[in-house]
């Protein structure tokens, strides 16, 4: 019988990867591109769209070179995407027309200030289950149709669309064919009832966006429309937000299982089941996946807007380290300066806090301070953020987390793990295969098409490394009194 392969489009905010998978769920070949990071202005980030897409068909390619396979052994494609990144095109020739507003971008913190004077944070909470914050696309939308000039008029005569990453892929690669979305991204939009699964009209009014520019809402395992490549039509099966593809990639589709993903930023996502679990401590109510014949399941979201991009800001902005697998030995060899912390709040403070204005901060330093030390301080403060979204998390469903299921670029570094499972008293463990995003999208591809069933996507599952906690309480506690005092310092608002 013929092999059946399926591939992953991973775009995320710093590369664009193509994956191919066996009917194994085992990688055969991957090709990646970094992404062009854009900074007109202070606190703005912006990604070139067709950049976006150029690089996804060349990692394509790549992949279908390099590995040998034929484009018509390939049963279907999964989509996952960078979230909330906010693109608005013209409908007739296919071209941005603006940049795409990452989700890192802070521009519209004015905007999120207009909203919560007109008092829409309880609407906004309990119907998309998000916070006011310019991190989700709706105010990123409603920017670029009050600044570019006659987005506005155009879209209300209907010649404008807008998407997330995953619409704007699907609508190139299917030449103009289909306008579409899943749940997962949907839920990031803060346009998106959450409950009712539909637009949400109320918010659409408020912030003046047409209706008719917004995509076709569907479940995340099925038929997007065909990628229509080289005079090859192949099925885009599977489409998922990163965050949750990471999580359905991990074995997630159970209440209970959560998951962190240690990337540009950290997202920690736990599986709520079908209930829509409010949080009272600051996180995120999302959708966690949605599957045919299934009820919609929801996760809390602990979003950390900085993770391994303070590895980079390392590396790049203060040439301390060449790479970022440096970190480990120096964090190894290096002496705990206890009062020492860097709070990267490089792009104001996400979960729990939820603060746009703060900014990054160092505490602490005395004449034994050293790059090593603020190297150091610097790892450990994505185990201290990731700490601060696991106790709201344990808050708000009132229970403990037994396990954290990790993945992502900086969850390699073997010091953060075990400083993590410190940090947390939890067991954090780590699967062999760390391309779990991809897989997840791949999983609700090849869910579509018949290649796996549910029961059987876990049994590919390998275990790495399970890190035990073994730091004395004594040291922990007072490690994380250091660092709330830290983020409180760093607030926008403090004294
Ligand atoms: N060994 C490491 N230690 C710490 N951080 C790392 C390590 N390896 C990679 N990183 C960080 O992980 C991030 C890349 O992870 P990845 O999952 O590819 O991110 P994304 O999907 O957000 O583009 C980078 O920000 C990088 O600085
Ligand atoms: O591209 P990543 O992996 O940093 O993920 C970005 C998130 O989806 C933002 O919400």
């Amino acid at each position: 019988m013929a092999k059946k392969y399926i591939i992953a489009f991973d775009q995320g905010t710093t590369s664009t990867r193509t994956i191919l998978f066996d009917e194994h769920a085992k990688v055969v070949a991957i090709s990646q591109k970094e992404l062009t990071q854009h900074h007109p202005e202070s606190g703005w980030v912006e990604h070139d769209p067709m950049e976006i897409f150029r690089d996804q068909q060349a990692t394509f390619r790549e992949v279908l070179k390099t590995s040998g396979i034929s484009i018509e052994a390939i049963t279907g494609i999964g989509i996952t995407n960078q979230r909330e990144t906010t693109v608005v095109w013209n409908k007739k020739t296919g071209e941005p027309i603006y940049n795409a507003i990452v989700w890192l971008d802070n521009r519209t913190h004015e905007i999120c200030d207009r909203l919560k004077k007109k008092g829409l944070q309880t609407y906004i909470a309990e119907n998309t289950g998000l916070v006011i914050d310019s991190y989700f696309s709706g105010t990123k939308l409603a920017w670029i149709l009050d600044h570019v000039k006659g987005a506005r008029e155009k879209a209300e005569k209907g010649e404008l669309l807008f998407g997330t990453i995953d619409s704007w892929l699907i609508y190139k690669f299917t030449k103009g064919k289909q306008h579409v979305t899943d749940h997962t991204n949907a839920s990031r939009t803060l346009l998106y009832n959450i409950k009712e699964l539909q637009w949400d009209g109320r918010i659409l009014d408020v912030l003046k966006i047409p209706k008719g520019m917004l995509p076709l809402v569907q479940t995340s395992s099925s038929y997007f429309g065909d990628v229509d490549i080289d005079g090859h039509r192949i099925p885009i099966l599977g489409v998922a937000g990163d965050q949750q593809a990471a999580l359905f990639g991990q074995g997630g589709f159970t209440p209970g299982i959560a998951k962190n993903t240690y990337g540009t930023g950290c997202f920690m996502l736990l599986n709520t089941g079908t209930e829509a679990v409010s949080s009272k401590n600051g996180l995120l109510t999302t959708i966690a996946c949605s599957l045919p014949d299934t009820e919609i399941q929801y996760a809390l979201e602990g979003s950390i807007f900085i993770g391994g991009a303070s590895i980079q800001w390392l590396r790049d902005n203060l040439l301390l380290i060449k790479n970022a697998s440096e970190t480990e030995s120096i964090c190894e060899e290096t002496q705990e300066l206890k009062d020492l912390y860097v709070v990267p709040a490089f792009a104001g403070l996400g979960a729990p806090y939820w603060d746009s204005e703060a900014k990054g901060a160092m505490y602490g330093l005395t004449l034994d301070t050293g790059k090593n030390e603020i190297i150091k301080a610097t790892v450990e403060a994505l185990a201290l953020q990731t700490k601060d979204v696991l106790n709201a998390m344990q808050q708000d469903c009132n229970k403990k987390v037994q396990q954290l299921q990790v993945d992502g670029g900086a969850s390699a570094n073997n010091y953060l793990m075990q400083f993590q499972a410190d940090m947390l008293n939890v067991p954090v463990e780590r699967p062999k295969m760390l391309e779990v995003t991809a897989l997840g999208a791949a999983f609700l591809a090849g869910l579509h098409a018949g290649v796996w069933e549910l029961s059987e996507l876990n049994k590919s599952r390998e275990i790495e490394r399970l890190f035990q906690p073994i730091m004395d309480n004594l040291v922990r506690e007072e490690k994380y009194k250091g660092w709330l005092t830290a983020i409180e310092r760093t607030k926008s608002n403090h004294e």
